[in-house]
């Protein structure tokens, strides 16, 4: 468990962090949330220290960490970047176990767990250990930054904003893969992000912060169905203007549940797996749907499409 208690920084004149209370528990994907200079990418820092609070304590499992010996305390916390700058004169295998190195891990326990890890990936390991970072895409090698996080096995992995740089569909990959892999591996994943759909498909848990400070906590469905103010409906966007598309679209869509009633005068909430793949509802009755880039009615026809490209 992570804990912020009455944490501030000030920079000069200008507070980056206003009193920031609040506990991230353990083995989840706990998402802060919120536009541009909110305080993310300051109070995930503050977790490994790359920013030390100027009032207010940090605790991990009730330890505070400003006791703690630093590098033990870095070694217990993965980190990954939007640019992860692998080292480019490293193989592949090396930039993985870089840290293992420092360890003092053996060339063979090195090799055995870069080839485990790269498994867990995907990428096989007999055609990537060996490469260099500018042999593979930008996907691929977001996906070694990610491994290398994961190599001192940490219990914490702090993400800031890993796939801003990429493109739509290798975004939706990645963050399956993270999905997969908190499950897997049960670890307690702080993600960042300015992008309101990524948070409502990864988090748990979802703070949504604005000005150095948390504006609500939650799940996904309940800062969906209950924002606390207008920043929160206005910031996940929850008023778009409806288009129609039809309960039984949705529901043969496999993307919502029937709550009550009939087709026509039906109430039931869409998934919010659904609204994190461009559709949205109304919290009862008309189910609507609008394509993300142009604002226009999406058809079935494009649902259906959506839904195959997608792998829903
Ligand atoms: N070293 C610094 N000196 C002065 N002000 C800073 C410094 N670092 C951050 N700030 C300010 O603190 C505030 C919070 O910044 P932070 O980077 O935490 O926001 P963010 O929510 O992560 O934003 P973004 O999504 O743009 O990265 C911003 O107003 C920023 O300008």
């Amino acid at each position: 468990m992570i804990e912020f208690e009455g944490v501030t920084k000030q920079y000069g004149q200008s507070r980056a962090l206003d009193g920031l209370t609040l506990t991230i528990p353990d083995n989840g994907l706990f998402v802060l949330v919120g536009p541009s200079g909110s305080g993310k990418t300051t109070s995930v820092k503050m977790i490994n220290r790359l920013i030390e609070p100027t009032s207010g304590t940090i605790k991990i499992d009730g330890q505070p960490i400003d006791q703690m010996d630093l590098q033990t305390l870095r070694l217990n916390i993965g980190y990954v970047l939007q640019n992860i700058a692998l080292f480019p004169h490293l193989t592949i295998e090396e930039n993985i176990t870089i840290q293992l190195e420092v360890l003092e891990w053996s060339k063979a326990d090195r090799q055995k767990r870069a080839r485990e890890l790269l498994t867990l990936v995907n990428l096989d390991p007999d055609k990537y250990a060996n490469r260099y970072p500018s042999e593979l895409s930008g996907g691929q090698q977001q996906r070694i930054g990610i491994i290398r996080a994961l190599a001192t096995k940490p219990k914490v992995i702090l993400m800031d904003e890993p796939f801003s740089a990429l493109d739509p569909v290798t975004r939706t990959q990645l963050q399956d893969l993270v999905l997969d892999l908190q499950k897997q591996l049960h670890n307690t994943v702080v993600f960042v992000t300015h992008d309101m759909k990524e948070a409502l498909r990864l988090g748990d848990e979802i703070a949504v912060m604005r000005a150095g400070s948390i504006q609500q906590i939650g799940t996904a469905e309940a800062i969906f169905n209950q924002p606390k103010n207008d920043f929160v409906r206005e910031f996940f966007d929850i008023e778009r203007q409806p288009t129609t598309l039809t309960v039984q679209d949705l529901v043969a869509a496999d993307l919502g549940t029937v709550v009550s009633g009939q087709p026509e005068t039906i109430t039931m909430t869409a998934s919010i797996k659904a609204l994190a793949q461009d559709l949205i509802a109304q919290p009862e009755g008309v189910i609507v749907a609008l394509d993300d880039q142009t604002q226009r009615q999406l058809t079935t026809t494009d649902l259906t499409t959506l839904i195959a490209k997608r792998g829903l």
